[in-house]
This record gives C-alpha cells, sequence and structure tokens, in this order.
C-alpha cells in the first residue's frame, strides 16, 4: 500500500481537529479544503477572513462551510489567556499573554494545549524558529526527552526513509545525537517502519579521527547501551550506510549497514542539506520535518513546501493525535 493510503488508514479517531494558522496561504487552505472534502479529518484555519477568502477566489478553492478562527476573535480567547499564563509561570504577564495571541502561531498553539484543536501544522510562511517556539513553550517535552527535534519521512515510489535531525537543534552533543536517534526509532515504529539507524559520519567505523567523528562513535554506543532493542549501527557513512556492496567492505559483519532506513545526521548543518539534496536532487517527497519529543503533535512545514507536502504533513499531524488519544485511554 502507498505510504500516504496506509497513514489514512491510520486516522482510526472520528474528528481529530487540525489547525492551521497560516490559512491565508493557498497551500494551507488547498490542503485544508482536501481535509473537509475527505471527511477524515476536521481543519480549522486561522487567518483574516477577507484575506482568507480573497485567496480563496484567486485560486478557485470552495471554503463554503470551512471553519475559519479570526486572530483576536476566538470566543475562548479570554480563557487561553489565563492558560498561556499560568503555563509560563512568571515569564509572560496577561496584557503580553494577550499580544502574543495575535500571534497565529500563539493562537494555534494554544488552541491545541485547551484541547480546541488536536494538532497543528504550520511553517509554509513562517520560519522554524517562528513556528515551533510556541510549541517549546508551551506544549513542552514528553516526560524522559530533553530535546524536541525534527524528522522528515522521504519517499519516492516503493522507497521510503527517515532522516534527523533536519530541523532544531543547532548543537548537539553524543547525548542528544543518542537522544535523536532513540525518539527517531520510536518516530519510525510509530510510522509502520522497522527502523535500521545509521548514525551518519565522514568516517566508517574509525577509518578517520576527528572530534566530531568520536562525537558519533559515543553517541551510537549510548544508544546501544541504553536501548539493546533498537538496530542502530554507526560510525557510518552514507554509501556503507544505504548500499550492501560498500557495506560489505566498510563495514563488514554490521547488521545495519547496507540496509539502513533511518539516517541521523551528525549536526543540523548536515541535516538540513542533506533532506533538501534527496528532495530537490533526487526527486524524494519530503514530509516534514515531524517534531518528535513533544507532548502534543505539532508540526512544521518548509517555506519551499508544496500543497501536497502541506496536506500529507497534516496528515501524519492527525495520525499522531490518534496515537496521542489512544495513549490517553490506556
Ligand atoms: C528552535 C529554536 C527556535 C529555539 O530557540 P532558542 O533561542 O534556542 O530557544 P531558547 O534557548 O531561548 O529557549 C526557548 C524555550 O524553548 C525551549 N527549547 C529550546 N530548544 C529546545 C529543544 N530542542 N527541545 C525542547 N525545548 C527547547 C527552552 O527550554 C526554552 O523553554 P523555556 O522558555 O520554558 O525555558 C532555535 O534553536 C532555532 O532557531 N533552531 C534552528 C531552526 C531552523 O532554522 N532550522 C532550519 C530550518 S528547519
Ligand atoms: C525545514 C526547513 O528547512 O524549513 P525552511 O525551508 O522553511 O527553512
Amino acid at each position: 500500500m502507498a505510504f500516504i493510503e496506509y497513514l489514512r488508514t491510520r486516522i482510526t479517531h472520528k474528528g481529530i481537529r487540525i489547525v492551521f494558522p497560516e490559512g491565508e496561504d493557498p497551500r494551507v487552505l488547498w490542503a485544508a479544503v482536501e481535509h473537509q472534502k475527505e471527511g477524515l479529518v476536521h481543519p480549522i484555519v486561522i487567518g483574516f477572513k477577507n484575506e482568507i477568502e480573497a485567496t480563496a477566489k484567486r485560486e478557485n478553492i470552495d471554503i463554503s462551510g470551512l471553519e475559519i478562527v479570526e486572530v483576536g476573535q476566538f470566543e475562548h480567547n479570554d480563557e487561553l489567556v489565563e492558560k498561556f499564563v499560568e503555563r509560563r509561570k512568571g515569564k509572560i504577564d496577561e496584557t503580553r499573554a494577550r499580544a502574543q495571541l495575535h500571534d497565529p502561531n500563539y493562537l494555534g498553539t494554544m488552541m491545541v494545549y485547551a484541547g480546541y484543536a488536536d494538532g497543528m501544522v504550520s511553517g509554509a510562511v513562517h520560519t522554524t524558529g517562528q513556528t515551533i517556539l510556541p510549541a517549546l513553550q508551551i506544549i513542552k517535552t514528553k516526560k524522559g526527552v530533553n530535546r524536541v527535534s525534527g524528522v522528515f519521512i522521504l519517499f519516492r515510489g516503493k522507497e521510503c526513509y527517515l532522516m534527523a535531525d533536519c530541523a532544531i537543534n543547532t548543537e548537539m552533543d553524543a547525548p542528544t545525537l543518542a537522544e535523536v536517534a532513540v525518539t527517531t526509532d520510536e518516530a519510525a515504529k510509530q510510522f509502520g517502519f522497522d527502523p535500521k539507524i545509521a548514525m551518519l559520519s565522514f568516517s566508517t567505523k574509525g577509518s578517520a579521527k576527528s572530534d566530531t567523528v568520536k562525537k558519533v562513535e559515543v553517541a551510537t554506543y549510548l544508544v546501544k547501551e541504553s536501548h539493546p532493542e533498537i538496530k542502530v549501527d554507526g560510525e557510518l557513512q552514507f554509501d556503507a550506510a544505504i548500499d550492501p556492496e560498500v557495506a560489505k567492505k566498510k563495514a563488514p559483519g554490521s547488521d545495519v549497514a547496507g540496509q539502513a532506513n533511518v539516517f541521523i545526521f551528525p549536526n543540523l548543518e548536515c541535516g538540513n542539506i542533506g533532506y533538501k539534496i534527496a528532495q530537490r536532487l533526487g526527486g524524494f517527497t519530503a514530509i516534514g520535518p515531524i517534531l518528535q519529543g513533544l507532548n502534543m503533535p505539532v508540526n512544521d512545514l518548509s517555506r519551499g513546501c508544496t500543497k501536497e507536502e502541506t496536506y500529507q504533513l497534516s496528515l501524519i499531524t492527525a495520525v499522531q493525535a490518534c496515537i496521542a488519544k489512544d495513549e490517553q485511554e490506556k
């Protein structure tokens, strides 16, 4: 089954509400309306009604019946202000909280936090920092997770891979890198993969020596030690990770090299550049960055995303919301 079809089968709860804070953007509006037509996910768009209507008219999108929340007009705004101040415990006062809720990303994030939406997708217009900072401050990390990171799912025909961290952590030491591997393993399993994780480097099994190679080697050790059940190996170059013939030469005996489907990059430069090369030169569809380690599903888009990628990321967000509901019900 194609990956997107598979995702649709994972929407196991009715009426999952996904909020889109960038309702004026044509890609976002198209994705929201696709959900409305399909009926699997209930979209809520944030934005100025007249601008949303103008986009709809220009792009010939039928928005009749679409739920629109105007910034500053949300009927539960006072409750959101109160909950925002309470959550930030002394870091924000009522006046600033009220003003910040005019930022659609803060409004959308607070709607998720307060239970008026089950997940949020933004970032088609805003930078990653603008999109995710409200989630880091308000939704916060899950118990046991120190750093949120961003994973991409890349697919081309039947080929499907995960790559992380492509989005968030500008500085990563060995324990952070190990945590990215562990949370990506969990995400991969949630989306139906049998993860085999390559901890990437410019060196394979000690072929080069440097502090950054050592960092990846230590991170691999930390994952193996803390989670012996995870299939992980490193440090590996990309060719040794993906090509069985190269793996035989560079990493003989490895049960991951040559067959990896999850790639953990040593730093954010590699991660962000790497996924974009696969997308732009390799012809892969890239869905993400999917934020891992947050308490509730909030996901970012690249400003270069297509309308289809926007729709696909919101489908993933809805699957994460279903998983969260299942966990709550346990
Ligand atoms: C994510 C990012 C915006 C965070 O900004 P920052 O200035 O480092 O954030 P701060 O250190 O001021 O922390 C702000 C809050 O977020 C939390 N935080 C920051 N990074 C976090 C992370 N990776 N995981 C969890 N929480 C995090 C902090 O604990 C802090 O919470 P608090 O206010 O409750 O104490 C920043 O790291 C960034 O811009 N990353 C690169 C994003 C990017 O452009 N990627 C490329 C395109 S995808
Ligand atoms: C994920 C990412 O790179 O986002 P943007 O292209 O918006 O910077």
